[in-house]
């Protein structure tokens, strides 16, 4: 059924409707475990679920994978996202059709972001230019069939010029056979429903589904709100909290409460939440605005909570005799992969490794990437690069989109040392031996815990560099790591993929949390954009430039490496392995000193009154003082 005949059904019963977004996951695993929380959420009552494209067209089969299973599988009604950026006709009329085979019938037209690198949009060849022209083409190959929504932005578009150009292109959308519009996220709800009254005065008489973000994270607010206003009382609300995930859910929850009564109060038709493919903040937002009966949900998701006593309703921890059986485990709670929110998660989770809603790309245009990162000609340019970044002279990399933490401070020394060594940093911690939970370098999580850390640092080297760190490595019993290249050539002492916690925090009263693990399932998936990355880079630089060569060789040569010192009481000792490289660098330095020096002096020294006074001297030391002045001097 057409999205569009529910909105007028659900308005004409008076009742709000509301809908998920998610996107396809990264790992196999977070796919199947993103197929049960798909399931699961469908007891909540959503009008519609949609599944987002990747950017620059990436990972198409994994979107029309989603979109099939939950039609045709869970019957929920999915809308598909597709855009133009590096989709020619030929490949939208194969999503459409393909959609079409298994039963989709909603399509969310979009034009997409210039592709990687550049900072203007064109077309690809063969393709599309703007989401209008995507709507006008589906409507041409598929008449009626589909039902078509568009994006507009209550903020107005950031290419467009003034709000009335963006209207403008709005309704074009419309008039060209859009049936509804979804908004981009926002936290200013008097700001959007005056901005759907400009709509309205403007023409645009389409429904209007406005979409909010429950605030997960702290790290994922602040990547999504570039552009977006935020009212006062949510920053203020919000920074204060920053480092306890668990109040910063809790405070998205209330927000998002907040945001949606308003919203059915302004008189809105339905809300659209953006998942980032979590479950809980969205059911408890839900719960709160009185959207869904909470006794309902579990009596159809989780009959056996229903048939526990009121105590263990809420329980989330696994007991011990089901250690074995992850699966049931998993399922039967919501919020296995939610907190605290880890730095990479856990590659099970279907919302591993995604802070941004169309997956991870260089932030910046090519001008403003050559502005902050110079055109290296050389690594030694890399190096120094890195080196810049360490000393926070330079406050991004291709993979920092932020200035090193307080905690990295602490080992701020080493790191500068090992990039300008040519082992090009891209993240780290110290190793931690239980600091306060509210400690302000280390400290995470609720009030009156303590915090661990295993060492850790990932990395770039050459081919050459990771032969002579393997042979190191047995003189490390406390250290394993892994190396990967762009094309997967895996080396390894993990000896399997159990996850490695390498960050936990023991609280009052709850089991000890593991934020953060390293495993090869989700470095395997994290390399394929570590590599991208490096691809993206050179590409904005000119076809045959050194610097765009040299960056192509380097992605496609180069290993990342991570290594973890499992001994968390040592401070300093992940650095230990690379200590042959500092003294080598600093025997080279002190030579190059004594050279220099030397030949200074002998700039001064006339070589021919080297050899007047070697005509004094015997034969064998006249020859080695000149041989010698010459060779210095050379
Ligand atoms: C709800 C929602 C879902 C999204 N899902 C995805 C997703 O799954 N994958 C993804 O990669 N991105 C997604 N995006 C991001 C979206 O692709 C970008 O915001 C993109 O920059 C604009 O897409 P659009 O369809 O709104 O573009 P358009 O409507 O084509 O507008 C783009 C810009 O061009 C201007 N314009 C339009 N027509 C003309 C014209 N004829 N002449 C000159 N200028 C014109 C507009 O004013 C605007 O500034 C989503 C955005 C939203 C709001
Ligand atoms: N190993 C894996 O399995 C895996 C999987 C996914 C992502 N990642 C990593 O996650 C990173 C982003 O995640 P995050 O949430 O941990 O970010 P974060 O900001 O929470 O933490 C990054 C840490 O690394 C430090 N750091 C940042 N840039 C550095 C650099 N150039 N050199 C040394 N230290 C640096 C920061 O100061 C901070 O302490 C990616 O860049 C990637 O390295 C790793």
């Amino acid at each position: 059924m057409k999205i569009i005949d529910r909105i007028k059904k659900g308005q004409e019963e008076g009742r709000p409707l509301f809908s998920f977004e998610y996107f396809s996951p990264k790992t196999a695993q977070g796919m199947v475990n993103l197929h049960d929380r798909i399931e699961r959420m469908c007891y909540l009552g959503p009008e519609f679920i949609d599944i987002t494209w990747g950017a620059g067209g990436s990972r198409p089969a994994a979107t029309l994978e989603v979109v099939s299973n939950a039609q045709k599988v869970y019957g929920v009604e999915t809308c598909m996202h597709l855009i133009c950026t590096n989709n020619p006709t030929d490949k939208i009329d194969k999503a459409l059709n393909e959609a079409r085979a298994c039963g989709n019938q909603n399509i969310l037209a979009l034009r997409g972001d210039p592709p990687h690198g550049q900072s203007e949009w064109s077309a690809c060849e063969g393709g599309l230019n703007y989401g209008a022209d995507l709507v006008r083409y589906i409507r041409k190959t598929h008449g009626d069939y589909f039902g078509i929504g568009v994006a507009g932005y209550p903020e107005k578009h950031p290419e467009s010029a003034t709000m009335e150009e963006d209207l403008k292109y709005l309704k074009e959308k419309i008039d060209a056979g859009a049936d509804f519009i979804v908004t981009q996220l926002f936290f200013n709800v008097p700001m959007f429903l005056d901005w759907v009254k400009a709509c309205r005065a403007y023409g645009i008489n389409c429904p209007i589904i406005p979409g909010i973000m429950p605030i997960q994270a702290y790290a994922s607010f602040k990547k999504n709100i570039v552009g977006v206003s935020v009212p006062e009382w949510i920053l203020n609300g919000i920074e204060p909290i920053k480092n306890d995930d668990q109040a910063i859910r809790a405070f998205g929850v209330e927000v998002g409460i907040k945001m949606t009564l308003e919203l059915i109060e302004g008189g809105v038709c339905g809300i659209h939440y953006y998942t980032f493919n979590l479950e809980r903040s969205t059911r408890l937002i839900l719960e709160g605005a009185g959207l869904v009966n909470k006794t309902d949900y579990i009596k159809k998701n989780m009959p056996w909570r229903s048939s526990f006593d009121e105590k263990r309703k809420e329980e989330s921890v696994r007991p011990i005799f089901w250690a074995n059986r992850q699966k049931s485990y998993i399922s039967r709670t919501d919020n296995w992969d939610e907190f605290p929110n880890g730095r990479w998660g856990d590659s099970r989770s279907p919302a591993y490794g995604d802070l941004d809603r169309y997956g991870v790309y260089l932030k910046y245009t090519a001008d403003e990437a050559i502005q902050n990162w110079g055109s290296p000609n050389d690594l030694e340019d890399i190096c120094k690069l890195f080196v810049k970044y360490c000393h926070g002279e330079t406050l991004t990399l291709p993979w920092s989109d932020q200035a090193l933490a307080l905690e990295s401070g602490t080992i701020m020394d080493r790191l500068i040392e090992l990039n300008s060594l040519g082992y090009l940093t891209i993240n780290s911690q110290p190793a931690v031996n239980g600091a306060k939970s509210d400690d302000k370098i280390f400290g995470w999580g609720p009030k009156g815990g303590y915090v661990y850390q295993k060492a850790y640092l990932e990395f770039f080297v050459s081919p050459e560099t990771l032969e002579r760190l393997k042979q190191r490595m047995n003189k490390f019993p406390n250290f394993t790591y892994n190396a990967m290249n762009k094309t997967g050539d895996l080396h390894t002492n993990t000896n399997g993929s159990k996850p490695n916690a390498v960050t936990w925090g023991v609280f009052p009263g709850r089991e000890v949390v593991q934020p953060t693990i390293v495993e090869l399932a989700s470095f395997d998936a994290w390399k394929d954009e570590a590599f991208a990355l490096w691809d993206q880079w050179s590409k904005c630089y000119p076809q045959n430039s050194k610097p765009r060569n040299l960056l192509a060789e380097m992605g496609q040569s180069w290993y990342l490496v991570n290594i973890v010192n499992n001994d968390y009481h040592e401070k300093d000792g992940i650095f230990e392995i690379f200590k042959e490289d500092v003294l080598a660098q600093q025997a080279k330095a002190a030579v190059d000193a004594a050279v220099e020096q030397v030949s200074a002096q002998l700039q001064e020294t006339d070589i021919s009154v080297l050899k007047q006074e070697a005509d004094t001297s015997s034969a064998t030391t006249k020859i080695e003082s000149i041989a010698v002045a010459e060779a210095v001097k050379a």
